[in-house]
């Protein structure tokens, strides 16, 4: 593998890139409710959550199928909004920002991985990555290039921007999603099983980039994951059962 983000020499510690965690709330839900409610039923799928995550954490979500772990992290990006409860980013309510903040945290501050890595099938690697900061207002032609590019290098497919994801294994296909989560700089990664598709030599070392991500850059990563070992490489691991946080 070339130039994995791991190999990379670390970038000097300052505030805005700790190398561990610090005690400053990024992500705060209070009395988080989710509610779904169909023609004949009504599921609680959160139910009064309360959660801290702190810039700089890696933190790890387990529990059973159906106890609200996508729905939580829908609700921790503003894809989806609680029935009831308070978000805050960086210690201010959601509720508070106006629909341009709004719009730059989702675009911005957080950066999405999912099992199924939602690649287009169409278009090159690179233009892959290059995608999302099309949406950008202010990253002209050159920066998506040179951004795409590098996040290309941090994971270690440098050699690959001018293939299809159909020429790609697994583990290089969820690469380049993390490649283009990290074109946007993102300070907050929300990963939903991102290894659940991965065979486990492939899945170790798509957990490794994540690991050094948030070691080497700071980024704060919240991982829905069903590996336990995983799970404990992590510096904090939630369990949900139920829509209800349980340790
Ligand atoms: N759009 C929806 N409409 C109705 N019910 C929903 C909707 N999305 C999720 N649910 C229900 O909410 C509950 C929580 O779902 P969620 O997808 O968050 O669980 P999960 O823990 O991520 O499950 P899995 O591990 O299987 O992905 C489930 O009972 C699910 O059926």
């Amino acid at each position: 593998m070339e130039n994995m983000l791991t190999q990379t020499a670390a970038r000097p510690l300052t505030n805005d890139n700790p190398l561990t965690a610090t005690n400053q709330p990024v992500i705060q839900l209070r009395d988080i409710e989710k509610v779904y409610q169909t023609k004949t039923i009504e599921t609680v799928a959160l139910n009064r959550v309360n959660l801290t995550i702190n810039k700089g954490e890696f933190v790890s979500i387990m529990g059973p199928s159906g106890c609200g772990k996508s729905t939580l992290l829908s609700i921790i990006g503003l894809l989806d909004e609680p029935t009831s409860g308070v978000i805050e980013l960086d210690g201010r309510p959601v509720q508070s920002y106006s629909d341009k903040e709004l719009a730059y945290l989702r675009n911005q501050k957080i950066g999405f991985v999912f099992q199924s890595y939602h690649l287009i099938n169409d278009l090159s690697v690179l233009d892959n990555v290059e995608l999302p900061l099309l949406y950008r207002s202010g990253v002209g032609g050159k920066e998506r290039r040179e951004r795409a590019y590098a996040a290309l290098d941090k994971v270690g497919l440098s050699a690959r921007t001018n293939h299809f994801p159909s020429q790609l294994s697994g583990g290089q296909r969820q690469r380049v999603a993390i490649a283009r989560a990290l074109a946007g700089r993102p300070e907050i990664i929300l990963a939903d099983e991102p290894t659940g598709n991965l065979d486990s030599v492939m899945g170790e070392e798509i957990m490794d980039l994540l690991l050094s991500l948030n070691q080497q850059e700071g980024t704060t990563i919240v991982m829905v994951t069903h590996d336990e070992q995983q799970a404990h490489k992590t510096q904090r691991l939630i369990r949900f059962f139920d829509g209800s946080q349980v340790s």
